[in-house]
């Protein structure tokens, strides 16, 4: 072998390798019911092999088992199979799958394709590198399509794969299959999404799945979907600073102080300028320390106990993050969330929000709504069940946030109904509000207003301030935090 040779093949080698033992690509399956999803599912598992051999022939020798035209097990029943394992647990309601090939290994959240488990399928897509949308071909793109396709877009997924499913029952019309696809592709372009690829699938004939379609699809020369898959890419680190969530503080003893949370978002290494939000105190980092070793640096999803140069005042449900590039703070923020209450997300309703580990009473001011047939936002006063809509949020206290698109965790909220306790949202901050700072003070229709301390100390005694008392309420805030306050993030 040549020596130029030699090199390219150990690369290839390394390459499949770093591939092999990389995290591995999660998944989300999406489709109105009946499209085929447990079947494509069963076939996945069943063609890479994932389901174990036990399991295999037990579901091969049942008789009362309906078996298909290859003599193979129904796969959807397989996935049945498969429930009682889901059942071991509590209540799971996203049952993650695993499989691989020698390339890749994959997790796939299989969620229900009934409307009212879009809380559901929102939940297994905010982890998912990638989403394939299943329709079958003799319907097309349905509402439920475009529900989901949106969803998972607004989860910050930006790969599609479309399986046009039970092509077998078309007569492998090529035609049906582009026209689906075109009517996709202007869909996802639609939510941003340009990274789509469309593919004809029998999943009960497991053509295109795992093995080619070509006999019966001689016109399609793309690949089936678990080479789709293999060469997906995965959603890349995020490039926003460091962020920790505090969730304790521990005090041991007198001499030791230390703030324990996971990282959310960037790394942290000893001698780092941090900033703790909302107070605005900076700091230097002495230690961090895993529970069993001290560290010389953490990066996002590792749990830590961070020690500072200097005692300050952090609280759980403050956020220590980087000092050059800090997450935003301020009173009022504009998002987009999904609605999955049976009562409306109602005008000036107040509810908790809770993101990273911050609980915290926000006021929602629905905005507009998503025509899901049009594609078109119209405004709106209130978002019922499964609408996805545009709010304003404000606070009463200062909230913290990176938006969606830069960090999923400082970026993500559920919003939690006080008087029954019920998740009824799940939303993502899309920017900090352009509105005046204060829609949400406690006070109604007071406007609240963030100051540095001495300035408003000085505004606060001032005599023209006096006649305005009750229409405007100062805020005491650090530098840091005004300054924010008049810099919005969009
Ligand atoms: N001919 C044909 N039938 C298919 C194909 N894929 C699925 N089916 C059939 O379509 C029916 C529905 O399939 P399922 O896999 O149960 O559909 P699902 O989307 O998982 O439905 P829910 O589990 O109810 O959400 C079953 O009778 C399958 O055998 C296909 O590619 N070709």
């Amino acid at each position: 072998m040549s020596a130029t040779v030699e090199t390219a093949v150990r690369s290839q080698v390394e390459t499949d390798a770093a591939i092999r033992n990389a995290r591995p690509l999660r998944l989300i399956t999406c489709g109105s019911v009946d499209d085929g999803k447990s079947t494509l599912i069963g076939r996945l598992l069943w063609d890479t092999k994932a389901v174990k051999e036990d399991q295999a022939a037990a579901l091969k020798g049942q008789k009362s088992i309906q078996q298909n035209e290859l003599g193979l097990p129904d796969f959807a029943l397989l996935l049945d199979g498969l429930q009682a394992e889901r059942e071991q647990g509590i209540t799971i309601d996203v049952a993650y799958r695993y499989f691989s090939t020698d390339k890749r290994s994959f997790i796939v959240a299989d969620t229900p394709g009934h409307e009212q488990y879009t809380r559901n399928m929102a939940t297994g897509a905010s982890t998912a590198d990638l989403a394939v949308l299943l329709v079958d071909a003799r319907a097309g793109l349905l509402e439920q399509t475009r529900r989901h396709a949106t969803i998972a877009s607004l989860m910050g997924i930006r790969q599609f794969v479309l399986a046009v499913n039970k092509i077998d029952l078309v007569d492998y019309d090529r035609s049906i299959f582009e026209h689906i696809s075109t009517e996709f592709r202007q869909l996802a372009l639609s939510l941003g999404v340009t990274n789509v690829t469309p593919i004809p699938v029998s999943a009960l004939l497991g053509e295109n799945v795992v093995h080619s379609g070509h006999q019966s699809m001689p016109w399609y020369s793309g690949p089936p979907l678990i080479e789709a898959l293999e060469l997906a890419t995965q959603r890349t680190a995020q490039a926003v600073g460091f962020r920790l969530p505090v969730q304790r503080v521990s005090r041991p003893n007198e001499s030791f102080r230390g703030y324990q949370g996971t990282v959310a978002g960037g790394s942290v290494k000893p001698g780092d300028s941090v900033v703790i939000l909302p107070s605005g105190t900076v700091a230097n980092v002495r230690q961090i320390v895993t529970f069993d070793l001290v560290r010389n640096a953490a990066v996002a999803g590792d749990a830590i106990t961070l020690v500072l140069d200097r005692p300050v005042d952090v609280a759980r449900g403050d956020m220590i993050a980087s000092v050059d590039a800090a997450p935003v703070s301020g009173l009022a923020f504009d998002a987009k969330l999904v609605a999955l209450s049976e009562d409306a997300i109602a005008p000036g309703k107040r509810y908790w929000l809770k993101s990273s580990s911050r609980r915290q009473r926000v006021r929602v001011e629905p905005q507009s709504v998503l025509d899901l047939k049009s594609g078109q936002w119209s405004e709106a006063e209130s978002l019922p069940l499964n609408a996805i809509g545009k709010v304003h949020l404000a606070f009463d206290e200062t909230a913290i946030f990176d938006p969606y698109e830069a960090n999923r965790e400082t970026g993500a909220f559920i919003l939690i109904d006080p008087d029954t306790n019920n998740t009824v949202a799940g939303g993502m901050i899309t920017a900090k509000s352009g509105r005046i700072d204060g829609i949400g003070s406690g006070a109604k229709d007071r406007v609240l207003i963030s100051l540095p301390a001495d300035i408003a100390d000085e505004l606060l005694a001032s005599e023209a301030f006096a006649t305005l008392r009750d229409q405007i309420e100062i805020r005491r805030v650090s530098a840091q935090e005004a300054r924010s306050v008049l810099d919005p993030i969009d």
